[in-house]
């Protein structure tokens, strides 16, 4: 008899978990302008023999010695948790089972801020580590991709919530690119796991 398979050609899952309504309207605009209010730098990057600044302002706060170095040249050393986000790291926790140390923020002032394509696969979050973000302010295009693969569009809404399971960093790329519409500020906060041995 003929069968019909439903499953060969199936859209390949992508490793992460959108939650769109994470936080009411009246929340997010309260943790967003908490945010507004955290220690923003802009830190100096250093790629293919250039040191140039990072395209977005940076923030993290976390526990004592879990200090964070990324692409090998931004070193960040973290602030003692604020409560607003140690209540968010708390209800992130609580929602997904996963533990977070550290929370670095980025905010994008205009659609000429970005982060372009990377994975997350610093040694200091140990191995196959989950990570949460939540997004707050303008509306951000966010694109993820299998290393090998075509990319799928995202749109990450004031007060929404993606998680990027374990195994996310070792089999995808992901980025928030530039864009010419007019955008306003947007932060974006990512909760990750971290060791505690140092970098
Ligand atoms: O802004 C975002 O949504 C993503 C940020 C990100 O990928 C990162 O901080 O590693
Ligand atoms: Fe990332």
């Amino acid at each position: 008899m003929q069968q019909l398979n439903l499953f060969t050609e199936s859209v390949p899952v992508l490793p992460i978990t959108y939650y769109p309504n994470f936080l009411s309207q009246e929340l997010a605009n309260e943790l967003y302008q908490h945010c507004l209010k955290l220690e923003w730098q802009q830190n100096q990057i250093r790629m293919l023999g250039k040191t140039m600044p990072v395209p977005r302002l940076e923030c993290i706060y976390g526990d004592a010695g879990c200090d964070y170095l990324y692409s090998n040249s931004v070193f960040l050393k973290p602030l003692t948790w604020t409560e607003a986000l140690q209540v968010m790291r708390d209800r992130i926790t609580a929602l997904t089972g996963y533990k977070f140390r550290i929370v670095i923020g980025n905010q994008y002032r205009s659609g000429q801020d970005s982060i372009g394509w990377h994975s997350d696969n610093e040694p200091s979050m140990g191995s196959n580590p989950a990570i949460a973000s939540v997004s707050l302010g303008s509306c951000r295009k966010f694109q993820i991709k299998p290393r090998d693969g075509k990319p799928t569009d995202f749109w990450l809404e004031h007060g929404s919530l993606l998680i990027m399971h374990p195994g996310c960093q070792s089999t995808h790329l992901h980025q928030v690119p530039k864009t010419n519409k007019v955008v306003s500020t947007r932060i974006n906060l990512t909760f990750r796991p971290h060791t505690g041995a140092g970098r």
